[in-house]
């Protein structure tokens, strides 16, 4: 074997362009069709290599698409995670999940009381936020406690999964109920409403009263359910299926979270829970996985321990970092690179860039980049800082809207942005790390269970490009190797800032 390449250690700079995922060039790849010079000298120049960013590599079930929240926490851990739908779906297959004493409990106590077990989650098999096969198992426990009504309060999706496929996936849920022998679909909302995560309690609010109070369009089938907006499977609004009527959560009621993903439920959750608490209902609350919630609701399904990651080895080196995203992404650059840590470490700066005005991704595909660039570089230039770590989230962000014009336009910003980063880089002598979190943009289009060809925001599971430009004493360039995952980013950065990687770390430096 040669010696390793030199690598000359100094500060640097994480770039994370979420969504960036590599695919061959397509009319459905808008980083292909976009005209981005400086991301293809980047791939082209430096050393760069594509990093796997799905399925068992990085924690998730083989096969299994990306996801920022995965991603950023790989990225931080330097190790795949076990994430929280692997954990579900071991749990099911051990038959811990149906033997859990927590559900046990609750079940018994809801069948005894003659009072209903109200399920609430995402239907479809996108596998990022939930899947609804876990119905099955909470159905078949439910069934086995006898618990006498059951409903499920579908949330339909359109963006994890290609878009006016709702239909198809709440027939499924039918079908789980009928296999299960419990359940049956009581009221219908889009993700729009129900899964919003940036703080518009209005949008929440449909939701909440839909499920606690029955306020919604009556519909006598989930197709004329659906069917009652024309903005796609995520704004499917407020409905009430008039077959399952008397159906609104009740004193004494359960009320279950099947999605495994915390960070789109969890204002539903905590507003439900204090919807009910305030109209004096008394009702249990359960959750798949855990959910970070004001108020605490126990979970079925715990979370891997997370430590030990790029956090904690930045503390002890005492190295200081600037964490900075839009709103869209701040916590993956703070909580999720930090191993779901809410803590701020010492030497830790956060900077969120937060929206002039309500989003419209398709019309401003540019976000609030500017902004992002701007702290970006003017961290970049300060000597106390040894580590700037960035989320570029249009390419993600847009991508998901699945309008392919508008997703080469923010690839074609990112690659604006990106330029005037690394011209910073150079200028304050630091190396930059650029990788994506899981692919996105690459593919904009995907089969739907029809076998028609339909526009597809949603993420894939390709490798992510990841490319160093390293310091150099100019003479040679490092290699980087063929095969690499995210879980290699954190123990790279430590090599490229003159450290060890973590113990904890199962990654391997690239260089
Ligand atoms: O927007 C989201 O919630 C998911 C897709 O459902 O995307 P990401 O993992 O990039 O946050
Ligand atoms: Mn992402
Ligand atoms: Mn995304």
């Amino acid at each position: 074997m040669s010696a390793p390449e030199p690598v000359l250690a100094g500060r640097g700079v994480l770039l994370v362009l979420d969504g960036w995922g590599a695919a061959p060039a397509a009319e459905d790849n808008a980083l292909a069709l976009a005209h981005t010079p400086v991301l293809d000298d980047l791939v082209a120049r430096f050393p760069s290599t594509l990093a796997e960013a799905s399925g068992g590599a990085v924690g998730l079930l083989p096969g299994t698409v990306g996801n920022s929240e995965i991603g950023h926490m790989v990225i931080g851990a330097g190790r795949p995670l076990p994430y929280d739908s692997l954990l579900v779906q071991q749990a099911i297959d051990t038959g811990a999940l149906r033997t859990d004493p927590q559900l046990g409990a609750l079940l018994e106590k809801t069948a005894t009381a003659e009072r209903a077990l109200h399920l609430i989650g995402l239907c479809s098999d996108g596998q990022i936020h939930a899947h609804v096969e876990h119905l099955g198992e909470l159905l078949a426990a439910a069934h086995a406690h006898q618990v006498g009504r059951v409903f499920i309060h579908a949330i339909t999706d359109g963006r994890d999964v290609a878009d006016h496929t709702g239909e198809s996936y709440l027939a499924r849920v039918t079908e789980i109920a009928a296999e299960a022998g419990a359940g049956q679909i009581a009221t219908v909302i889009g993700r729009g409403y129900a899964m919003d995560k940036a703080g518009d309690l209005d949008l929440t609010e449909h939701a909440v009263t839909l499920v606690a109070d029955g306020r919604g369009t009556p519909a006598d089938s989930v197709h004329a359910a659906v069917a009652a907006t024309d903005r796609g499977d995520e704004w499917v609004p407020a409905t009430v299926l008039t077959t399952a009527e008397g159906a609104s959560v009740a004193d004494g009621d359960a009320v279950l979270f099947f999605n495994f993903r915390s960070d789109r439920i969890q204002q539903f959750a905590d507003r439900l829970g204090e919807h009910l608490a305030h109209t004096g209902r008394s009702v249990e609350m359960l959750s798949l996985a855990q959910y970070d919630t004001r108020a605490a609701i126990p979970a079925l399904v715990k979370r891997a321990d997370a430590s030990g990651g790029l956090a904690d080895e930045l503390t002890a080196a005492g190295l200081r970092s600037v964490r900075i995203a839009e709103t869209e992404k701040f916590e993956h650059v703070t909580y999720y690179v930090n191993g779901r840590d809410a803590t701020v470490r010492d030497g830790e700066e956060h900077v969120r860039i937060t929206a002039d005005g309500k989003a419209d991704y398709v019309a401003r595909p540019q976000m609030n980049l500017d902004r992002v660039t701007t702290a970006v570089v003017e961290a970049a230039h300060r000597k106390d800082v040894d580590l700037v770590v960035a989320n570029l989230a249009n390419i993600d962000v847009v991508g998901h809207t699945g309008d392919l014009a508008a997703t080469v336009l923010a690839c074609e910003a990112t690659d604006t942005a990106v330029g005037q980063i690394l011209q910073a880089a150079r200028d304050s002598h630091r190396w930059v790390l650029a990788v994506g979190d899981h692919g996105n943009a690459e593919q904009m289009t995907k089969q739907a269970p029809d076998g028609t060809v339909r526009p597809y925001g949603g993420h894939t599971t390709n490798r992510v490009p990841l490319v160093v430009v390293p310091l150099t004493n100019g003479t040679s360039e490092p290699v980087l190797p063929e095969s690499a995952t995210l879980a290699d980013v954190a123990p790279t950065l430590l090599r490229l800032l003159g450290h060890k990687p973590g113990s904890a770390m199962t990654g391997r430096p690239l260089l």
